[in-house]
Protein backbone atom coordinates (compact mmCIF):
# COMPACT_ATOMS: atom_id res chain seq x y z
CA UNK A 1 0.00 0.00 0.00
CA UNK A 2 1.62 3.41 -0.69
CA UNK A 3 2.01 5.79 2.33
CA UNK A 4 0.19 8.65 3.75
CA UNK A 5 1.44 11.81 2.60
CA UNK A 6 0.51 14.21 5.94
CA UNK A 7 0.31 17.47 6.31
CA UNK A 8 1.61 19.65 9.47
CA UNK A 9 0.88 23.72 10.14
CA UNK A 10 2.73 23.94 13.58
CA UNK A 11 6.12 22.89 15.19
CA UNK A 12 3.96 21.16 17.56
CA UNK A 13 2.01 18.97 15.34
CA UNK A 14 5.71 18.60 13.44
CA UNK A 15 7.81 17.42 16.33
CA UNK A 16 4.87 14.71 17.06
CA UNK A 17 5.01 13.90 13.47
CA UNK A 18 8.54 13.24 13.16
CA UNK A 19 9.50 11.83 16.56
CA UNK A 20 8.96 8.03 15.90
CA UNK A 21 11.31 8.19 12.84
CA UNK A 22 13.71 9.69 14.86
CA UNK A 23 13.58 7.21 17.62
CA UNK A 24 13.66 4.70 14.76
CA UNK A 25 17.24 5.57 13.62
CA UNK A 26 15.62 6.69 10.63
CA UNK A 27 17.51 9.59 8.43
CA UNK A 28 15.48 12.47 7.65
CA UNK A 29 15.72 14.93 4.76
CA UNK A 30 14.36 18.41 4.90
CA UNK A 31 13.44 19.97 1.06
CA UNK A 32 12.80 23.80 1.68
CA UNK A 33 10.41 25.47 -0.93
CA UNK A 34 7.97 28.36 -1.16
CA UNK A 35 5.59 26.19 -3.49
CA UNK A 36 4.15 26.71 -6.66
CA UNK A 37 6.47 23.28 -7.26
CA UNK A 38 7.90 22.56 -10.27
CA UNK A 39 10.37 19.76 -11.97
CA UNK A 40 12.90 21.56 -10.00
CA UNK A 41 11.68 20.93 -7.20
CA UNK A 42 10.81 17.74 -7.64
CA UNK A 43 14.18 16.38 -8.48
CA UNK A 44 15.35 18.06 -5.28
CA UNK A 45 12.76 15.47 -3.68
CA UNK A 46 13.99 12.82 -5.64
CA UNK A 47 17.56 13.21 -4.27
CA UNK A 48 16.46 13.75 -0.84
CA UNK A 49 14.60 9.90 -1.13
CA UNK A 50 17.56 8.57 -2.72
CA UNK A 51 19.81 9.81 0.69
CA UNK A 52 17.03 9.45 3.58
CA UNK A 53 14.09 7.34 5.09
CA UNK A 54 12.02 10.13 5.26
CA UNK A 55 11.62 13.24 3.16
CA UNK A 56 10.04 16.73 4.49
CA UNK A 57 8.67 19.27 2.32
CA UNK A 58 8.15 22.92 3.73
CA UNK A 59 5.72 24.87 1.80
CA UNK A 60 6.15 28.44 3.47
CA UNK A 61 6.49 31.88 1.54
CA UNK A 62 8.77 33.45 3.61
CA UNK A 63 7.81 37.35 3.72
CA UNK A 64 11.43 38.31 5.68
CA UNK A 65 12.79 37.72 2.09
CA UNK A 66 10.90 39.85 0.37
CA UNK A 67 10.95 43.78 0.24
CA UNK A 68 7.90 45.56 0.36
CA UNK A 69 8.85 46.60 -3.33
CA UNK A 70 8.86 42.85 -4.57
CA UNK A 71 6.63 39.94 -5.46
CA UNK A 72 5.60 38.57 -1.89
CA UNK A 73 1.57 39.81 -2.27
CA UNK A 74 1.17 38.12 -5.91
CA UNK A 75 4.00 35.39 -5.50
CA UNK A 76 2.19 32.09 -6.94
CA UNK A 77 -0.13 29.69 -3.89
CA UNK A 78 -0.84 26.53 -5.48
CA UNK A 79 -0.84 24.35 -2.17
CA UNK A 80 -3.32 21.49 -3.67
CA UNK A 81 -1.22 21.06 -6.90
CA UNK A 82 1.58 20.80 -4.65
CA UNK A 83 0.61 18.64 -2.02
CA UNK A 84 -0.78 16.23 -5.04
CA UNK A 85 3.00 16.85 -6.49
CA UNK A 86 4.45 15.35 -3.37
CA UNK A 87 2.24 12.54 -2.52
CA UNK A 88 2.80 11.13 -6.10
CA UNK A 89 6.58 11.64 -5.35
CA UNK A 90 5.90 9.57 -2.17
CA UNK A 91 6.80 12.77 0.00
CA UNK A 92 6.12 11.42 4.19
CA UNK A 93 5.58 14.78 5.40
CA UNK A 94 4.60 18.49 3.83
CA UNK A 95 5.04 21.26 7.00
CA UNK A 96 3.31 24.05 5.75
CA UNK A 97 3.56 26.62 8.57
CA UNK A 98 1.56 29.63 8.90
CA UNK A 99 3.00 32.88 9.20
CA UNK A 100 2.18 33.56 12.85
CA UNK A 101 3.64 30.44 13.69
CA UNK A 102 6.97 31.07 12.26
CA UNK A 103 6.96 34.89 13.17
CA UNK A 104 4.72 34.79 16.50
CA UNK A 105 3.83 37.91 18.03
CA UNK A 106 7.36 39.63 19.78
CA UNK A 107 9.15 37.67 17.35
CA UNK A 108 12.54 39.93 17.50
CA UNK A 109 15.89 37.58 16.41
CA UNK A 110 17.25 37.37 13.22
CA UNK A 111 20.22 35.50 11.74
CA UNK A 112 22.69 37.58 10.28
CA UNK A 113 24.62 35.78 7.30
CA UNK A 114 28.69 37.22 6.22
CA UNK A 115 30.89 35.44 4.04
CA UNK A 116 29.00 34.66 0.59
CA UNK A 117 26.24 37.00 1.52
CA UNK A 118 28.61 39.96 1.34
CA UNK A 119 29.62 38.68 -2.22
CA UNK A 120 27.13 41.54 -3.76
CA UNK A 121 25.63 39.56 -6.96
CA UNK A 122 21.83 39.22 -4.89
CA UNK A 123 22.68 40.85 -2.16
CA UNK A 124 23.28 43.93 -3.99
CA UNK A 125 20.16 43.62 -5.90
CA UNK A 126 18.01 42.12 -2.93
CA UNK A 127 19.39 43.51 0.52
CA UNK A 128 17.18 42.46 2.68
CA UNK A 129 16.98 38.65 1.25
CA UNK A 130 20.10 36.81 2.59
CA UNK A 131 18.91 38.01 6.01
CA UNK A 132 15.10 36.64 5.57
CA UNK A 133 16.60 33.48 3.61
CA UNK A 134 19.40 32.77 6.46
CA UNK A 135 16.83 33.08 9.47
CA UNK A 136 13.74 30.98 7.90
CA UNK A 137 16.23 28.32 7.23
CA UNK A 138 18.04 28.29 10.50
CA UNK A 139 14.54 28.23 12.15
CA UNK A 140 13.05 25.23 9.51
CA UNK A 141 16.45 23.29 10.32
CA UNK A 142 15.98 23.80 13.86
CA UNK A 143 12.18 22.67 13.76
CA UNK A 144 12.74 19.38 11.68
CA UNK A 145 16.36 18.45 12.76
CA UNK A 146 17.47 16.97 9.20
CA UNK A 147 20.27 14.76 8.81
CA UNK A 148 20.29 16.21 5.54
CA UNK A 149 18.62 19.26 3.43
CA UNK A 150 18.38 19.89 -0.12
CA UNK A 151 18.93 22.91 -2.42
CA UNK A 152 19.13 24.14 -5.47
CA UNK A 153 22.38 24.95 -7.55
CA UNK A 154 19.97 27.49 -9.46
CA UNK A 155 19.91 29.94 -6.64
CA UNK A 156 23.68 29.39 -5.97
CA UNK A 157 24.93 32.36 -3.99
CA UNK A 158 21.69 30.93 -1.52
CA UNK A 159 23.46 27.63 -1.70
CA UNK A 160 26.91 29.36 -0.48
CA UNK A 161 24.88 31.37 2.57
CA UNK A 162 22.92 28.33 3.78
CA UNK A 163 26.22 25.77 3.57
CA UNK A 164 27.91 28.25 5.43
CA UNK A 165 25.09 29.23 7.98
CA UNK A 166 25.16 25.00 8.95
CA UNK A 167 28.59 24.88 9.47
CA UNK A 168 28.95 28.53 11.76
CA UNK A 169 25.97 27.40 13.78
CA UNK A 170 27.13 24.22 14.60
CA UNK A 171 23.62 22.54 13.09
CA UNK A 172 24.36 18.91 12.43
CA UNK A 173 22.56 18.63 9.34
CA UNK A 174 24.54 18.01 6.03
CA UNK A 175 23.98 20.76 3.17
CA UNK A 176 23.32 18.66 -0.21
CA UNK A 177 23.74 20.83 -3.45
CA UNK A 178 21.24 19.86 -6.58
CA UNK A 179 22.38 20.63 -10.30
CA UNK A 180 19.74 22.64 -11.98
CA UNK A 181 16.89 21.67 -13.83
CA UNK A 182 16.09 23.11 -17.32
CA UNK A 183 13.78 22.65 -19.67
CA UNK A 184 14.34 21.70 -23.15
CA UNK A 185 15.64 24.87 -24.25
CA UNK A 186 17.81 25.90 -21.33
CA UNK A 187 15.51 28.06 -19.34
CA UNK A 188 16.02 27.15 -15.57
CA UNK A 189 12.67 26.05 -14.02
CA UNK A 190 11.24 28.64 -11.80
CA UNK A 191 8.25 29.58 -9.92
CA UNK A 192 8.96 32.62 -11.39
CA UNK A 193 8.42 31.99 -14.88
CA UNK A 194 4.81 31.90 -14.82
CA UNK A 195 4.74 35.48 -14.77
CA UNK A 196 6.39 35.59 -18.34
CA UNK A 197 4.23 36.53 -21.18
CA UNK A 198 4.64 33.95 -24.39
CA UNK A 199 7.03 36.48 -25.70
CA UNK A 200 8.71 36.63 -23.13
CA UNK A 201 8.76 33.07 -22.41
CA UNK A 202 10.88 33.11 -26.01
CA UNK A 203 12.94 35.50 -25.06
CA UNK A 204 14.18 34.49 -21.17
CA UNK A 205 15.98 31.55 -23.50
CA UNK A 206 18.44 34.54 -24.15
CA UNK A 207 19.75 34.10 -20.46
CA UNK A 208 21.07 30.24 -20.09
CA UNK A 209 22.50 31.08 -23.93
CA UNK A 210 24.56 33.58 -22.67
CA UNK A 211 25.58 31.97 -19.99
CA UNK A 212 26.88 29.16 -21.82
CA UNK A 213 28.45 31.02 -24.84
CA UNK A 214 30.45 33.01 -22.02
CA UNK A 215 31.47 29.96 -20.26
CA UNK A 216 32.75 28.13 -23.30
CA UNK A 217 34.58 31.24 -24.57
CA UNK A 218 36.51 31.82 -21.10
CA UNK A 219 37.14 28.37 -21.10
CA UNK A 220 38.77 28.94 -24.94
CA UNK A 221 40.90 31.03 -22.94
CA UNK A 222 39.09 34.31 -24.35
CA UNK A 223 39.49 37.42 -22.05
CA UNK A 224 37.09 37.08 -18.53
CA UNK A 225 36.20 40.81 -19.18
CA UNK A 226 35.23 40.88 -22.63
CA UNK A 227 32.96 37.03 -22.36
CA UNK A 228 30.72 38.88 -19.59
CA UNK A 229 30.36 41.76 -22.05
CA UNK A 230 29.65 40.02 -24.88
CA UNK A 231 27.21 38.14 -22.26
CA UNK A 232 25.13 42.05 -20.96
CA UNK A 233 25.48 42.89 -24.68
CA UNK A 234 23.45 39.67 -25.58
CA UNK A 235 20.93 39.92 -23.14
CA UNK A 236 20.14 43.44 -23.96
CA UNK A 237 19.49 42.43 -27.51
CA UNK A 238 16.82 40.07 -26.11
CA UNK A 239 15.30 43.22 -23.61
CA UNK A 240 16.48 42.02 -20.79
CA UNK A 241 18.17 44.44 -17.64
CA UNK A 242 20.72 43.01 -16.65
CA UNK A 243 21.41 43.28 -12.56
CA UNK A 244 24.54 41.51 -12.92
CA UNK A 245 26.42 39.08 -15.53
CA UNK A 246 29.48 38.16 -13.36
CA UNK A 247 32.24 36.00 -13.06
CA UNK A 248 32.96 34.49 -9.55
CA UNK A 249 35.08 31.97 -7.34
CA UNK A 250 33.00 28.69 -7.26
CA UNK A 251 33.59 28.25 -4.16
CA UNK A 252 34.05 31.80 -1.88
CA UNK A 253 32.09 33.60 -4.89
CA UNK A 254 35.12 36.12 -4.25
CA UNK A 255 36.41 38.28 -7.82
CA UNK A 256 38.78 36.21 -9.56
CA UNK A 257 41.79 36.30 -8.84
CA UNK A 258 43.95 37.89 -12.00
CA UNK A 259 44.51 34.78 -14.56
CA UNK A 260 42.12 32.25 -12.49
CA UNK A 261 40.65 29.94 -14.89
CA UNK A 262 39.72 27.32 -12.64
CA UNK A 263 36.68 27.47 -10.04
CA UNK A 264 34.94 29.81 -11.73
CA UNK A 265 30.97 30.33 -11.81
CA UNK A 266 28.90 32.41 -13.84
CA UNK A 267 26.32 33.83 -12.18
CA UNK A 268 23.79 36.20 -13.43
CA UNK A 269 20.12 38.37 -12.63
CA UNK A 270 18.13 39.72 -15.39
CA UNK A 271 14.94 41.61 -15.40
CA UNK A 272 12.43 41.05 -18.80
CA UNK A 273 9.18 42.81 -18.46
CA UNK A 274 8.25 42.90 -14.93
CA UNK A 275 10.20 39.49 -14.37
CA UNK A 276 13.31 38.72 -12.62
CA UNK A 277 14.83 35.51 -13.17
CA UNK A 278 18.41 34.31 -12.10
CA UNK A 279 20.43 31.72 -13.06
CA UNK A 280 24.07 30.58 -13.18
CA UNK A 281 26.64 27.99 -15.08
CA UNK A 282 30.17 26.49 -14.23
CA UNK A 283 33.34 27.34 -16.31
CA UNK A 284 34.21 24.13 -17.77
CA UNK A 285 37.95 23.25 -16.92
CA UNK A 286 40.36 21.99 -19.30
N1 LIG B 1 15.30 24.66 -11.75
C1 LIG B 1 15.70 24.28 -10.55
N2 LIG B 1 16.64 23.31 -10.43
C2 LIG B 1 17.09 22.92 -9.21
N3 LIG B 1 16.64 23.44 -8.05
C3 LIG B 1 15.70 24.39 -8.11
C4 LIG B 1 15.19 24.87 -9.35
N4 LIG B 1 14.27 25.82 -9.09
C5 LIG B 1 14.21 25.94 -7.75
N5 LIG B 1 15.07 25.10 -7.16
C6 LIG B 1 15.34 24.97 -5.73
O1 LIG B 1 14.15 24.68 -5.04
C7 LIG B 1 14.22 25.22 -3.73
C8 LIG B 1 13.01 26.03 -3.48
O2 LIG B 1 13.01 27.13 -4.37
P1 LIG B 1 11.78 28.07 -4.62
O3 LIG B 1 10.58 27.48 -3.97
O4 LIG B 1 12.14 29.47 -4.37
O5 LIG B 1 11.54 27.85 -6.17
P2 LIG B 1 12.03 28.71 -7.35
O6 LIG B 1 11.54 28.06 -8.58
O7 LIG B 1 13.48 29.00 -7.17
O8 LIG B 1 11.19 30.00 -7.16
P3 LIG B 1 11.57 31.46 -7.53
O9 LIG B 1 10.99 31.64 -8.87
O10 LIG B 1 10.86 32.13 -6.42
O11 LIG B 1 13.03 31.68 -7.46
C9 LIG B 1 15.51 26.06 -3.66
O12 LIG B 1 16.53 25.28 -3.06
C10 LIG B 1 15.80 26.28 -5.13
O13 LIG B 1 17.18 26.49 -5.39
C1 LIG C 1 15.22 28.40 0.86
C2 LIG C 1 13.87 29.09 0.86
C3 LIG C 1 12.76 28.04 0.92
C4 LIG C 1 13.77 29.95 2.12
O1 LIG C 1 12.55 30.62 2.18
C5 LIG C 1 13.70 29.99 -0.38
O2 LIG C 1 14.63 31.02 -0.40
C6 LIG C 1 13.71 29.21 -1.67
O3 LIG C 1 12.65 28.68 -1.97
O4 LIG C 1 14.75 29.12 -2.35
N1 LIG D 1 14.30 30.98 -5.05
C1 LIG D 1 14.76 31.91 -4.06
C2 LIG D 1 13.65 32.59 -3.35
C3 LIG D 1 13.41 33.98 -3.80
O1 LIG D 1 13.86 34.40 -4.87
O2 LIG D 1 12.74 34.72 -3.08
Amino acid sequence: MAKETRVVRSVRSLRRAIEPWAAAGERIALVPTMGALHTGHLALVKLARRKADRVVVSIFVNPTQFAPTEDFSKYPRTFRQDFRKLEAAGVDLVYAPTAEEMYPDGFATRIVPEGAALAGLEDAFRPHFFGGVATVVGKLLLQVRPDIAVFGEKDYQQLKVVSRLARDLDLPTRIIGAPTTREADGLALSSRNVYLSADERARAVALPHALVKAAESIAAGQPVSRALAQGRATLSRAGFETDYFEARDAETLAPLKRGQRSRVRLLAAARIGATRLIDNLAVPEG
